[in-house]
């Protein structure tokens, strides 16, 4: 069966059936994953815009350029409500609901900002007028909310965080652009029972995999081990794999904020333990190590994660690198260290994980291990 994934084809189509030229539509009871792509997505044309909730939360999509020279910039000057009237093609992706949930540079996100966004998707996911969320942010952070939001949201609606490296009254600001984008990919029905994602440059990004790996470029973000998993191209939006089953466990959300601590330290030459130990008075209850190469760091700060770890503290090895696994027993024995290691999440997606964990009273090591393991 030739799979289409696009409007324009789907207008041509609409046109053959509205001539009354032979084209099928399957009942819409089943669902999308078990519709053919053509009538899943005919279907989508015929029925009336999808509604999309944007939740605003600032950052550079909202931001305003302090000079004319495209050197300085305030992030999160412009509200919700102006950021979307500021970008009128929307209305041509889907009827459009706005709710602004913060605004603030994303370098300030918090626990708290985090819960507020979840709760609203909890919400949103069970509003049946809604059929996806669209979450404006800032790029600094965004992969780990995308990650945090994936880890303890059941959902089947898309969840798409987008944002913008350029602000608006710069020639090269990109917000507008990414922002129809996001709103395309949310009201795809193809972008259904899929990760949380993040779009941004035309590219679309599981929550897992993608970083922000540039600190100016448009194309800043990647998914160094895997690649975007699917693209926006013009008014067509391609998955490169169909959609899979849900995310086989999600955690319960924590219950309140701030998160139980947990501090990244980074791994680098003539590294002591100084920085280690602080965090144990602290009172870190884990402790990620950014670690040089497959996650590992100098004989004096191996030996204080070791005591830190004699004191109860969660040990996890994740890497500087910024691609790549790190695995269990390779340089390190993590199984006589009682050590967890991060296998592809990098330090700042494993802290979030280890937080989730702690804050739902997960402590034992296998389980947490477990836990690190991608789960698809
Ligand atoms: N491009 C951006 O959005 C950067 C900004 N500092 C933020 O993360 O909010």
């Amino acid at each position: 069966m030739q799979y289409i994934t696009d409007k324009i084809t789907l207008k041509y189509l609409f046109g053959l059936t509205c001539l009354g030229l032979s084209c099928f539509v399957q009942p819409i009871s089943a669902s999308p994953s078990q519709i053919p792509l053509e009538a899943n997505a005919m279907h989508h044309a015929i029925q009336e815009k999808a509604t999309i909730l944007i939740l605003t939360t600032g950052g550079t999509i909202a931001g305003q350029a302090t000079n004319d020279k495209e050197l300085g910039y305030q992030a999160a000057q412009t509200s919700g409500e102006s950021l979307i009237k500021s970008v009128p093609a929307l209305k041509n992706e889907a009827n459009i609901e706005v709710c602004a949930i913060s605004q603030i540079g994303s370098q300030d996100m918090s626990d708290h900002v985090l819960l507020d966004l979840a709760h609203h998707i909890q919400k949103a996911e069970e509003n049946p007028k809604i059929s996806g969320i669209v979450i404006t942010h800032g790029t600094d952070t965004m992969e780990e909310t995308a990650f945090f939001l994936n880890e303890v949201i059941p959902h089947h609606k898309p969840i798409i965080l987008v944002g913008a490296m350029r602000p608006a009254g710069y020639a090269s600001a990109d917000g507008s652009a990414n922002l129809i984008d996001a709103v395309k990919v949310a009201s795809n029905p193809l972008a259904q029972n899929r990760s949380v994602m993040v779009v941004m440059n035309d590219s679309i990004f599981a929550a897992r995999s993608v970083q922000k790996m540039n600190t100016q470029n448009l194309d800043a973000f990647r998914a160094p081990n895997i690649g975007p998993i699917g693209v926006v191209n013009t008014e067509h939006v391609h998955f490169f794999q169909p959609a899979i089953s849900q995310k086989s466990t999600t955690f319960m959300l924590p219950s309140q904020a701030p998160f139980p601590r947990v501090d990244i330290i980074y791994s680098h030459i003539q590294m002591d333990g100084g920085l280690i130990e602080d965090a144990v008075k602290r009172g870190a209850k884990g402790i990620i190590l950014a670690g040089v190469g497959d996650g590992n760091t100098s004989a004096d700060a191996l030996k204080a994660l070791q005591e830190a770890r004699k004191k109860g503290v969660i040990i996890v090895r994740s890497t500087r690198v910024g691609s790549g696994f790190v695995n269990r027993n390779v340089e390190v024995n993590d199984d006589q260290n009682q050590f967890i290691v991060s296998e592809d999440l990098n330090p700042q997606k494993a802290r979030l994980l280890l937080q989730i964990l702690l804050a739902n009273k997960i402590n034992n090591l296998d389980q947490i291990q477990k836990s690190f393991s991608i789960l698809y």
